[in-house]
C-alpha cells in the first residue's frame, strides 16, 4: 500500500482530487478523516497541511507526496521529485509600493521584507549581496505594506490583482513554481512497482489533456490534401461513407494547433466536422 500526502484544504486540493479521479483511484469522500484508502487501487491518502507534506514524505511517514515547488524549495527536506504535475502554476516574486521608482535589486538594501518563505529569500538575497531584514507572517502578505508592517513583499504570484488590489508591483521573478509529486528516496520494490502503475495512469491522463478527437467528412478528391494537414498520431483513420464519393477520416489533434488545422480542413472541403475530448491515451 503506498502512502499519499495530499494537501487537505486549499489551492492544490480540487486539481489533486481530479488527478487521482481521472487515474481512476476512487477514494471514499468520508470528509473528516485524515487517512482515506481507496477502494480499488493500492494506494491511501494522507490529508496534511502543505507546510507538513515534504517532511512527511523525507520521513516515510508518507511514501508520495503532491505539494508546490514553493513549498518543496522553502522546506529543503530530503525527497526527491518523481514528477512534475504541471498545475497550481504560480511564481514567488518581490514586490513594492507601485508609487515609488524601483531602481534594480539594490533598492531592496537595508529594506524589510515581509514573507512566507524566508529560506528561498534569504538565498537569494544572499547570492545577490544584499542585506534586508526579513519579516516572515503566514498569510496576508500582500497587505503588510499598507499597514506599515514591511517596505516590500515576497509572496506567491498568480494572476498580479492580489498585488494590484494592494497597490503593489512586482519587481523580481525570484522562482517559478508548479505542483510537483515528491517521492521518499527509499522505497521498497513493491511500492516502486504500485508507483509505476500510478505513473502510468497519469502519465495517459496529462497526454490526452490537450489533445481532441476529430472526425470529419472528406470529399475523396482532396483526401490526400487533407492527409497531408493532418499531423495525427501515426496516420488518420479513413472509412468510407454511403454516398461514394465522401469518406469519414479520423485523427487526434493538438489542441494548440487545432484553429489553425480546422481552417486549412474547411478549405479542402471538408465537412460535419465533429471535436471530442478524449479521455485518457497510452502511447
Ligand atoms: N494564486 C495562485 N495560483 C496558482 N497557484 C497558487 C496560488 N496560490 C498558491 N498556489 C500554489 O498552491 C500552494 C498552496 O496554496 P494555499 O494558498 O492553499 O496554501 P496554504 O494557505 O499554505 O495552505 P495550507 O493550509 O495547506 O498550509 C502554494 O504553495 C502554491 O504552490
Ligand atoms: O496573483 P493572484 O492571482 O492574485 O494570486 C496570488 C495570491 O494567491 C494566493 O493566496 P490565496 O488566494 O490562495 O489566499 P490565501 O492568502 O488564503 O492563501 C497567494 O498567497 C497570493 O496572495
Ligand atoms: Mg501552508
Amino acid at each position: 500500500m503506498l502512502r499519499i500526502a495530499v494537501q487537505s484544504k486549499g489551492r492544490l486540493f480540487e486539481e489533486t482530487m481530479a488527478l487521482f479521479e481521472e487515474s481512476d483511484i476512487k477514494l471514499s469522500s468520508h470528509k473528516r478523516s485524515l487517512l482515506v484508502q481507496s477502494t480499488n487501487f493500492p494506494v491511501e491518502v494522507l490529508y496534511l497541511r502543505d507546510d507538513d507534506i515534504p517532511q512527511a514524505v523525507a520521513t516515510g511517514v508518507a511514501d508520495l507526496g503532491i505539494v508546490g515547488e514553493n513549498e518543496f524549495v522553502e522546506k529543503d527536506e530530503d525527497a526527491e521529485i518523481v514528477k512534475r504535475l504541471g498545475f497550481s502554476k504560480c511564481r514567488l516574486s518581490l514586490a513594492m509600493p507601485k508609487d515609488i521608482e524601483y531602481p534594480g535589486l539594490s533598492w531592496f538594501e537595508g529594506k524589510k521584507i515581509a514573507t512566507s518563505y524566508p529560506v528561498i529569500l534569504k538565498n537569494f538575497m544572499k547570492a545577490n549581496g544584499i542585506k534586508t531584514e526579513i519579516h516572515v507572517i503566514n498569510g496576508s502578505v500582500e497587505i503588510a505594506p499598507g499597514i506599515g508592517l514591511a517596505d516590500a513583499i515576497f509572496d506567491i504570484v498568480s494572476s498580479g490583482s492580489t498585488l494590484i488590489s494592494n497597490r503593489l508591483k512586482e519587481v523580481e521573478v525570484v522562482m517559478k513554481s508548479e505542483a510537483l509529486l515528491i517521492g521518499n528516496k527509499e522505497m521498497s520494490a513493491e511500492k516502486k512497482e504500485v508507483l509505476d502503475e500510478l505513473l502510468f495512469r497519469m502519465d495517459a491522463v496529462k497526454t490526452a489533456e490537450d489533445k481532441k478527437y476529430v472526425l470529419m467528412n472528406a470529399p475523396k478528391d482532396k483526401l490526400k490534401d487533407i492527409i497531408e494537414v493532418l499531423p495525427g498520431m501515426k496516420s488518420p483513420t479513413v472509412m468510407p461513407l454511403a454516398q461514394e464519393d465522401w469518406c469519414s477520416v479520423h485523427t487526434v489533434l493538438e489542441e494548440k494547433r487545432f484553429w489553425e488545422i480546422i481552417g486549412k480542413l474547411k478549405a479542402l472541403g471538408a465537412e460535419g466536422i465533429l471535436v471530442l475530448p478524449i479521455e485518457k491515451m497510452i502511447i
